[in-house]
């Protein structure tokens, strides 16, 4: 569905050299980023700020023209072929909109059925299926731009997909949203995936988004992939572990030890541990724990993504 091949751009950008004098240099923005994705996969692509992620998914939208390499989504080629593109991929930028300023959104979802000459039944039946999942009924009628940010989201996403596309770029679909609206947009999203039939790329800085909505993360750091698979791919590469934290009656005796684990942390005067689950299962360490002390209260953690992700955007 999408393939990029050693995929580049450069920038010339002016900078200061000494007080008067600008010199030119080249930033290499995307430097040779090779990636294929299949149709209906979901994918994080993510990266600190400035690795590139826009850039590429302008690469990919035909917004600009790569500096070498090659790159095709749903087989074409998408600056010559924009306009053939655009009917068949959505694009949900959170600086640019696609709707129209002073209309309801009603109305801009007529007039994008128009442009894309969309069917009526099928419009209907997306517009409906759009109106009940994001709630939009209740400011269908209000001018854009008098939309909160959350409100004119779950509208973009609307807009972006009423002509059926087959890939659906998004480009921080949740940033600056409120908690509502975040759950709102993911929760569609997850069912858009779930449905199996549009491949999905966003980027993020939420990495919530994430563990919610994506089977695969791509990590790109200054303009090169450094990471390629799934959110456990990650964490096995960094040798993320659960833990267990339990709540005593008594504090562990002393030397206590639960094998396959490491005593992470003891806390409130010894009655809270934190065991780092190494090669033991949740299952065995609990039986271990619980027989060699009276325990209140349990719960296992998973590894925590932005821990993970942190260090990997650290070491680049
Ligand atoms: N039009 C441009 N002219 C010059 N340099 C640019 C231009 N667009 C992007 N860059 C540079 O290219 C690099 C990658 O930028 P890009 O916007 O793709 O990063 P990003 O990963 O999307 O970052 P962010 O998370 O901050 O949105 C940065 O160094 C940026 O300054």
């Amino acid at each position: 569905m999408i393939e990029m091949q050693d995929l580049k751009k450069d920038f010339l950008v002016r900078v200061k050299a000494g007080r008067l004098r600008r010199e030119k240099r080249t930033v290499a923005a995307v430097d040779g980023v090779s990636l294929r994705i299949g149709r209906g996969e979901m994918v994080g692509y993510i990266g600190p700020n400035g690795a590139g992620k826009s850039t590429t998914l302008k690469m990919l939208t035909g917004v600009l023209t790569p500096t070498s390499g090659t790159v095709s989504v749903c087989g074409l080629t998408p600056v010559p072929q924009r306009t053939t593109l655009a009917l068949r991929i959505g694009v949900v930028f959170g600086q640019r909109s696609q709707l129209w300023w002073d209309l309801p959104l009603r109305e801009s979802f007529a007039l994008l059925r128009h442009i894309y000459r969309v069917p009526p039944a099928d419009h209907a039946a997306r517009l409906k299926r759009c109106r009940d999942l994001l709630d939009l009924d209740e400011f269908m009628d209000t001018p854009v731009r008098q939309l909160s940010l959350g409100q004119r989201m779950r509208g973009e996403l609307t807009a972006a997909l009423l002509h059926g596309p087959e890939v659906l770029f998004l480009d921080e679909p949740t940033i600056g949203l409120d908690v509502v609206s975040k759950q709102a947009v993911r929760s569609f999203l997850a069912e858009l995936g779930a449905a199996g039939d549009t491949t999905l790329v966003l980027t993020t800085h939420d990495l919530a988004d994430i563990e919610r909505l994506c089977d695969r993360l791509v990590v790109i750091g200054h303009g090169r992939v450094v990471h390629d698979g799934s959110i456990e791919a990650l964490h096995a590469r960094y040798g993320s572990r659960r833990s267990l934290v339990a709540d005593l009656e008594t504090p562990l005796p002393d030397g206590f030890t639960l094998p396959g684990t490491t005593l992470a942390a003891v806390t409130a005067n010894g009655h809270r541990v934190t065991f780092t689950l190494d090669s033991a299962t949740a299952g065995t360490a609990v039986a271990g724990l619980v027989a060699a002390v009276p325990v209140r209260d349990l719960s296992v953690l998973e590894p925590d993504i932005e821990d993970v992700v942190a260090r990997l955007y650290a070491e680049r």
